[in-house]
């Protein structure tokens, strides 16, 4: 417990307390802190320090006993978490464990979750990209969720800020569905990426293929160094943690930053468990936390929160909080906490063959992956018969192949001069679901987990919408394919559950209307102005982007207003 005199309220108290410390939690934490603010950070795993906590990050491959291959025990033990593709044997120390914190699925869904200082940043993908007014305007347009209270002019500084900040690499590539941001240079596409964009750009004009937009320091400004940042080094090693802080993560950037100002206080260890409300003051004076190892409760106390657990902890949270002001959870006078959730939808995916340019291989590796397909359906008209739509993952590769046929000397040359295979092209779909107010996380009303908090009940699926997107997506990808002279197409439905894509959103939606939303343009509960949410659960749609930046930018808007209102004497 971090030194702190558990008896003293005084030691309890702080100016501002922010719940995890993820992606948001951590760009939380900055801000407020650098505001001035005292500000406890409280966060339910233990403490993981950049760079010295990264134990497998100069393994060579032959030092891990598995040769990183997850064992079949752990797979069988832990079927969830196992089939995500970043659980190696080299990150599983990230990741939750099934076993270790249940969960309950009214439906199947996937949950794959890091408990830990940095919780999922660590491990993340880092692609990046911009919402537009396209994304925004959705709801309005069909009609489908709530309207959302922003606008992309009401964000777009805010991406500018945290882009810098964060290191974003990207290429200036001006189109209007995916606005361009202040960028460090972008990871070239290689030949067959390459190709394929001058292939789509002239057989169809309005469909795109960009370097993927990727938070890493391809070349480092001067406000990294000062982090203590270091240019990637292309090792692709970044879900064990990176030592140069070449990716951006919690750990390496927005947490020592927030450190350097005096005014953090970092809590490892601390579940919370609920949101203390205070009816005479009509507004939350601080939360209530369980030591993870003792379980002692002790209470800390506030005049901001910033709730930043990750979408489906953050409803968690606001349930378990309940007063008799709010029986149904904090903020919940509109009945709606924990519904409208979605997620994103990556089930669909294809593979191809090209026989040309088999002069060029790849040239070392692409930490931004590869190439990115912004959305193309529905933009401008309603064209499909399904709403919203999808962007598409683009990356082409050579593989050695070795002939292992025969014996003896002949054998052993063979393995030493492998071929190089045609090139190999992967797609998958990044789809939009649209929320409805059946698809919710709940609390459990009969099991709770080994702190006492009652465990979450998770209720989402896929519905038409989905699976009419998932076959336009691959005739619209077949298509395109076959046009530019691809070969051996095949196009496969994965099967898999909700989840895996780990962009779960929604559940303490923004809105204009307390009636029909939880909070309002400033991530403000509606009926608690001294609440924050900035993490996944405030979101009010999906759109197709990998969601963290959005959240990044939200959550320094949300602390900007918030720091101004309590100056002002309004929280
Ligand atoms: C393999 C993988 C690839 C991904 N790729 C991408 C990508 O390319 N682009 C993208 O945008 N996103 C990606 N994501 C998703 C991204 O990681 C999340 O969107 C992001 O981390 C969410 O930030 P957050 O702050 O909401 O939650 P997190 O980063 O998960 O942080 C939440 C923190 O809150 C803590 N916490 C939870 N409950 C409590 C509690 N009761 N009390 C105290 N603390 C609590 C957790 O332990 C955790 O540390 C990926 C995720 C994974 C795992």
């Amino acid at each position: 417990m971090a030194n702190l005199n558990l008896k003293s309220v005084e030691q309890r108290t702080f100016d501002a307390i922010v719940i995890g410390s993820g992606i948001s939690g951590g760009w939380a934490a900055k801000e407020l802190t650098e505001k001035g603010l005292k500000t406890l950070v409280l966060e339910r795993g233990r403490d993981v320090k950049h760079p010295v906590d990264y134990p497998t990050t100069n393994k060579m491959p032959y030092e891990f006993e598995h040769r990183l291959e997850v064992p079949l025990a752990i797979k069988e033990n832990e079927p969830i978490v196992s089939r995500c593709y970043a659980f190696r044997e080299d990150s599983m120390h990230f990741f939750v464990k099934d076993s270790e914190q249940p969960y309950v699925q009214e439906k199947p869904f996937d949950w794959i979750r890091g408990y830990q200082v940095g919780g999922k940043s660590l491990l993340w993908a880092r692609q990046t990209q911009r919402w537009s007014d396209f994304d925004f305007e959705g709801p309005a347009r069909d009609g489908f969720a709530v309207d959302w209270p922003i606008r992309y002019k009401d964000i777009a500084p805010w991406y500018s800020y945290v882009e810098k900040f964060a290191g974003i690499s990207g290429n200036t590539d001006g189109l209007a569905e995916l606005p361009d941001g202040d960028f460090l240079p972008a990871y070239p596409l290689n030949s067959v990426e390459a190709y394929f964009k001058e292939q789509l750009k002239t057989q169809y004009g309005n469909r795109h293929v960009i370097s993927a937009r990727c938070a890493h320091l391809s070349k480092p400004n001067p406000i990294h160094l000062e982090q203590g940042r270091a240019q990637c080094q292309n090792r692709t090693l970044c879900q064990r943690g990176c030592p140069f802080g070449g990716y951006f993560s919690s750990n390496s950037s927005t947490l020592p930053w927030a450190a350097r100002t005096g005014h953090l206080t970092l809590h490892p260890f601390a579940v919370v468990d609920s949101i203390i409300y205070d009816e005479k003051a009509g507004k939350a004076t601080g939360v209530r936390v369980i030591d993870a190892n003792t379980r002692e409760v002790t209470e800390f106390y506030a005049q901001i929160i910033f709730v930043n657990a990750s979408a489906v902890n953050t409803n968690q949270i606001l349930l378990n909080s309940t007063s008799d002001r709010f029986p149904e959870g904090l903020g919940n006078d509109s009945g709606l906490l924990g519904k409208y959730f979605a997620f994103h939808n990556y089930r669909a995916r294809i593979t191809a063959e090209y026989e040309g340019l088999l002069e060029y291989t790849t040239d070392g590796r692409n930490p931004a992956a590869g190439g990115y397909i912004p959305r193309f359906r529905n933009l401008h008209r309603q064209e499909t018969n399904f709403l919203r739509g999808y962007a598409g993952a683009l990356n082409a590769r050579r593989y050695e192949v070795e002939d292992r046929s025969g014996f003896g000397a002949s054998l052993k040359k063979q393995l030493l001069n492998p071929k190089w295979s045609n090139w190999k092209i992967g797609s998958h779909m990044m789809g939009e679901t649209i929320p409805k107010e059946e698809s919710q996380v709940s609390l459990s009303k009969s099991r709770t987990d080994k702190w006492g908090v009652p465990l979450v009940n998770i209720a989402l699926d896929y519905d038409e919408n989905d699976r009419n997107m998932m076959a336009d997506y691959h005739e619209q990808f077949t298509e395109m394919f076959t046009k530019v002279g691809f070969s051996n197409i095949k196009t496969i439905d994965t099967g898999q559950a909700p989840g895996l894509d780990i962009h779960e959103m929604g559940g303490v939606r923004m809105g204009h209307d307390p009636k029909t939303s939880l909070l309002n343009k400033y991530n403000q509960l509606h009926a608690c102005k001294n609440v924050f949410v900035t993490d996944g659960a405030c979101m009010t749609s999906t759109s197709t982007q990998n969601p963290s930046l959005t959240y990044m930018a939200l959550t320094a808007r949300a602390a900007d207003f918030a720091v101004s209102e309590l100056k002002k004497r309004n929280l």
